[in-house]
């Protein structure tokens, strides 16, 4: 199991519930596409996964490790060592080098010797070309962050955490700032690296026929609960059309043919 979450609640200290009732695990390996309109919750239950966030409510246990108020610091940084999270703005200090950005995946497992002697010297030089060459950012490995585009960025921490290796990969928006082209190839970069190392992979995301075309479970979520939990295939107008109702959230808009959208016809190679 890569994690359970039973009657899990989010309630802020504005008194505000992001989540509740929150009951969802999955076997490590699994890929999961989180959808659902703007406020649903997406990004409080990644980050809630991710350990940004404890539990107010409910049990939690992630990569084996029980998440409570009570867990020790060093406890806490070890789990978060094995999770990689993708941002929709990656979190960079922007003066950084892209090198640096990269090794920064690793920090969190490397002796406290070697992190610091990589913030001053780059210590792993052919990893970090790897990891920017499967986003084609190789030519970019010594440019500084500042000088990125923001879809530049956000490749650039999608390559921090093909580097870190994580055995569960939390993408929160990952695509946002990338175009259709771009977006499908990343989306099928996580997915095969998921799969390819039997990780994890849960991705929320926007656009519905990415979300149905790249992933086998889809978690439908509004105003902090889930609303389905099913196999793409499975997935019909009739739920979609309840968890977008009332926003405009949906980006392929209802009584449009998929075959219609040019995203849509690219995503069909997804499969
Ligand atoms: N720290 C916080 N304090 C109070 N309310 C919060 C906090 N963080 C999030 N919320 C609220 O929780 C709800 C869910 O927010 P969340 O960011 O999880 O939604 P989302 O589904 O990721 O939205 P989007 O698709 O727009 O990114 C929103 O109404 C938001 O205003």
């Amino acid at each position: 199991m890569s994690f359970a979450l039973d009657e899990v609640g989010l309630t802020h200290s504005n008194g505000f519930a992001s989540l509740s009732g929150i009951t969802l695990s999955a076997a490590q390996g699994e890929s999961i596409a989180l959808i659902g309109p703007s406020g649903a919750g997406k990004t409080s239950l990644l980050n809630t996964l991710g350990t940004g966030h404890l539990p107010t409510a409910g049990r939690m246990t992630v990569l084996g490790q029980p998440v409570t108020a009570s867990i020790s610091a060093s406890a806490l940084k070890a789990l978060r060592s094995r999770i990689g999270t993708v941002y929709q703005a990656t979190p960079v200090p922007l003066r950084q080098r892209v090198v640096t950005a990269v090794l920064a995946g690793r920090l969190g497992r490397w002796p406290l010797w070697k992190a610091l002697a990589s913030l001053a010297y780059p210590q792993d030089i052919p990893g970090a070309r790897e990891a920017l060459a499967r986003v084609q950012l190789q030519d970019k490995l010594f440019a500084r962050c500042d000088q990125l585009s923001g879809g530049q960025l956000q490749r650039v921490g999608i390559a921090r955490v093909l580097y870190q290796q994580a055995e569960l990969i939390l993408a929160d928006e990952p695509v946002s700032a990338l175009d259709p082209a771009l977006s499908l190839s990343t989306v099928q970069l996580l997915v095969q690296e998921a799969a390819a190392r039997q990780a994890t992979l849960v991705a929320s995301l926007h656009a519905v026929d990415l979300a149905l075309s790249c992933f086998a479970r889809i978690v439908g979520i509004r105003a902090g609960r889930i609303l389905f939990d099913l196999p793409a295939a499975q997935v019909s107008e009739a739920q979609l059309q309840a968890l977008y109702a009332g926003t405009q959230d949906r980006t392929l808009p209802p009584g449009r043919t998929p075959a219609a959208e040019p995203l849509a016809a690219m995503v069909m190679a997804c499969r």
